[in-house]
């Protein structure tokens, strides 16, 4: 399979290509960059020297279309929206990482995102590949979404407990935070060392655009509108999310029921790590892997739970798990080429 990264010089791009280089069913043919074409990939990202030794290409969809049968776009939200038609016109598999195709309704997009929205039915033929949970949906599809970064934490830590009605879909709570890899390559006063270290820091409170994006998702597990509180923090690490979240329980449940409802939902699912009663995950135990780790507390006291997850932004959260949704479309296995030990310490 030739495969195309577009966006090849950002964090997410730069994360496809550590992972496709050893993808057994891939080759990468085409590293494309909208400001850098005819400079090296290895004169931006000298980690690269003398494993890829690639020119970018400039983005040209016929080029894209002579040499590659799919294409990944880790391009801005907002370029996605007038690039993936072109690509797809032209009869390219598209495997989208930005926020431009995960919302079905247009005009939240426009709310949400403050850009004009891809064409309805576009928005309607983009598969959302939250791949634990619409896995089966992305076989053989032409044009996959890859989920955001929050969004993939939080819904594979909430989705179990709310389709199995054990918690009140009206009281959740998420408590996001995040490296600050996810706010991409671009310099700006956010990711200014001097502004980060030492420094937790809240972001998009209540206006964060990815409150759609689980909303939209919980509404399919639940079957009835769902609202969340989300509140997203900037932490001084690289890489990691970890979403905390709190819920009003439905029953009486204990910790090692949690378990084992995850346990039973996931099984068979390799990137789903439940935590075993009694401890919770670290964003360090996921470092660049695709993992997923999820561990619970009930409060008899209160009757909440907190779940906890977490996850790589830049991989489970982008790169990872669109290459996870190009296994499953492929009707490859979901692990082919992502099955990497967690770095640690
Ligand atoms: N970082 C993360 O953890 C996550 C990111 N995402 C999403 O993935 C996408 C990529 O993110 P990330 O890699 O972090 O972002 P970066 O800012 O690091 O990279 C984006 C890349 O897009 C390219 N680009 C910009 N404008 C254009 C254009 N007009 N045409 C083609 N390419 C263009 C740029 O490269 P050049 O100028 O060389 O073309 C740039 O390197 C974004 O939509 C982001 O929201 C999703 C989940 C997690
Ligand atoms: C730390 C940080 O700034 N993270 C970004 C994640 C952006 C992202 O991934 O955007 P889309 O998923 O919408 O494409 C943020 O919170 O906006």
């Amino acid at each position: 399979m030739k495969v195309a990264i577009v966006g090849s010089t950002g964090y997410g791009g730069v994360e496809l290509i550590r992972f496709l280089i050893h993808h057994p069913g891939v080759e990468i043919t085409s590293v494309i960059s909208a400001s850098s074409a005819g400079e090296s990939i290895a004169a931006g990202y000298p980690h690269l020297n003398q494993i890829l030794m690639d020119t970018l290409d400039g983005v040209d969809p016929a080029e894209m279309k002579a040499k590659a049968d799919v294409v990944f776009t880790a391009t801005p939200s907002g370029v996605s929206t007038k690039l993936v038609p072109q690509l797809l016109a032209v009869g390219l598999k598209v495997i989208d990482l930005s926020g431009d195709f995960r919302l079905k309704s247009g005009e939240q997009y426009e709310h949400w995102y403050k850009h004009e929205p891809a064409p309805a039915e576009l928005l309607q033929s983009a598969v959302y590949g939250l791949s634990e949970w619409y896995g089966k949906d992305v076989v053989g599809v032409p044009f996959i979404s890859n989920p955001g970064c929050y969004p993939t934490a939080a819904l594979l830590g909430l989705g179990p407990a709310l389709q199995a009605g054990w918690i009140d879909g009206d009281s959740i709570i998420i408590d996001g935070k995040s490296g600050v890899s996810g706010a991409g390559r671009g310099v700006n006063l956010t990711s200014h060392y001097a502004e980060i270290n030492e420094n937790l820091k809240p972001y998009k409170v209540n206006r964060h655009q990815h409150i759609p994006e689980i909303e939209q998702v919980l509404q399919d597990v639940h079957g009835k509108p769902v609202t969340v509180t989300f509140t997203t923090h900037l932490t001084p690490m690289t890489r990691g999310i970890m979403c905390t979240m709190y819920a009003k329980l439905n029953g009486s449940y204990a910790d090692h029921d949690f378990v084992q409802l995850y346990s039973e939902h996931y099984a068979g699912r390799r990137f789903v790590r439940v935590r075993p009663e009694g401890t919770w995950p670290a964003t360090k135990e996921v470092y660049g892997s695709n993992y997923c780790d999820i561990g619970f507390s009930v409060d008899k006291r209160t009757q909440r739970v907190t779940i906890i997850s977490v996850i790589d932004n830049v991989v489970k959260g982008a790169a990872g798990q669109a290459i996870q949704n190009l296994n499953l479309m492929m009707g490859w296995d979901e692990t082919t080429g992502l099955s990497y030990v967690p770095v640690y310490p």
